[in-house]
């Protein structure tokens, strides 16, 4: 089984503190689903038949991010993180992304608006230890970043004898 960590940082709501939940349906286990979970619940379902497993989490705490991100270069999985505000100072979780990426893992940073819009958040500090960014999209840019990671961890698992 292929797994695809959807981690997203702090929220501009108070709906809802530390959060996790399985994306292929399987019931979340507290509290609120996060939004990314509930408009892609289809799009992850469809994934899981094809033995991609996307788990969802959501967090406001950095250190929780950074070690969620340690967790999936441990464990194999690709990675899709919205850091959310993090994306403009965070080089503590930058260097948890760059654990991913140089694990051979993809990490793809996603935002639903376009930052580099904003003149007070111009840049983003994750962006180049990322292997993509997608922004702008809305739900969209998890959309194709979920497909993304999911595909590049499969090619990965496959030996390369196979794929010849
Ligand atoms: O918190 C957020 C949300 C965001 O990551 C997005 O998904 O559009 C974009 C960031 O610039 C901003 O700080």
């Amino acid at each position: 089984m292929t797994t695809v960590l959807v981690v997203a940082g702090p929220e501009s709501t108070r709906r809802r503190a530390s959060h996790e939940g399985a994306g292929s349906g399987a019931s979340p286990s507290s509290r609120t689903p996060p939004v990314i979970l509930v408009g892609l619940r289809d799009e992850f379902k469809a994934l899981a038949s094809e033995g991609v497993d996307v788990v969802v989490r959501q967090t406001d705490d950095e250190a929780t991010l950074i070690s969620w991100l340690h967790e999936a270069a441990s464990a194999g999985w690709g990675v899709v993180v919205n850091p959310a505000a993090y994306t403009h100072y965070s080089y503590a979780l930058r260097d948890a992304a760059a654990v991913v990426t140089a694990a051979g893992l993809p990490l793809i940073e996603v935002h639903r608006s376009n930052p580099v819009r904003d003149e007070h958040r111009p840049a983003s500090v994750l962006s180049a230890a990322a292997t993509g960014v997608i922004a702008g999209l809305g739900l969209d840019s998890y959309r194709f970043a979920v497909r993304a990671a999911a595909d590049r961890v499969t090619a990965r698992a496959v030996p390369a004898t196979a794929q010849a």
